[in-house]
């Protein structure tokens, strides 16, 4: 199981810090949600905040792509540094074409799909993807509840993966708590993004402490 703290939570003025906090308290991924407020009604950050964070951690990349035309962004956040790129299968007509330059771009390729997107928009591009990331909120903003109605779109996602040999993590990420995380690793999650569970907290390693041990 795999943590992915979201540093749309972090206090943005002490972003090196909070990314140390995370790092120290043992998590694998760092997962960075970038907004362009069209695809979603929100705004935060580019390929620069991503390359100014590559050399300050070892953390595994993951830069979720919440913008319109996400082919024409790829290649930047690639060299800023990312890892993992995930782009919305809402937010492109050309989803198998993007895959693919990410995948050119040597960093591993997912997808995304928004709460109400079903798992079968996605199935033509499962063989290919290195991970699928299922939305438990809508996307925009952290801090929202947890839609228990996901869980049988991570049962499904994982029931492929199993019936056809797919290679992808499934991801979760919104409304992450300890009993959310629960009830996704059940559903069969591997990875698990959480933002304001961690970060609005004045003590995130407890927090991390707590999720780890939901997971176990
Ligand atoms: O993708 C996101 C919002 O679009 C965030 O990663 C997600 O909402 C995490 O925040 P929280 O853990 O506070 O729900």
């Amino acid at each position: 199981m795999k943590l992915a703290p979201s540093i749309l939570s972090a206090d943005f003025a002490y972003l090196a810090r909070d990314i140390q906090i995370v790092e120290d308290a043992g998590v694998s991924y760092l997962h960075i949600d970038v907004m362009d407020g069209h695809f979603v009604p929100n705004i935060t950050f580019g390929p620069s905040v991503v390359a100014a964070i590559r050399p300050i951690t070892k953390l595994v990349l993951d830069v979720h792509l919440m913008i319109e035309k996400p082919e024409n962004y790829v290649e930047d956040f690639a060299q800023a540094g990312a890892d993992i790129i995930t782009v919305h299968a809402e937010s492109t007509k050309h989803l198998h074409r993007v895959i693919q330059m990410i995948q050119a771009c040597g960093v591993k390729a997912g997808v995304v799909i928004n709460p109400a997107t079903p798992i079968q928009s996605i199935q033509q591009v499962l063989s290919m993807v290195d991970l699928v990331l299922i939305m438990t909120v809508n996307p925009g903003f952290g801090g929202q509840r947890f839609l228990p109605e996901m869980l049988e779109k991570i049962r499904d996602c994982k029931r492929l993966r199993d019936e056809q040999g797919y290679q992808y993590e499934i991801e979760v990420d919104g409304g992450i708590i300890p009993e959310t995380a629960s009830l996704c690793k059940n559903a069969g999650a591997d990875v698990f993004v959480a933002g304001s569970y961690i970060y609005n907290s004045d003590v995130p390693a407890k927090q991390i402490q707590a999720l780890n041990e939901a997971l176990r």
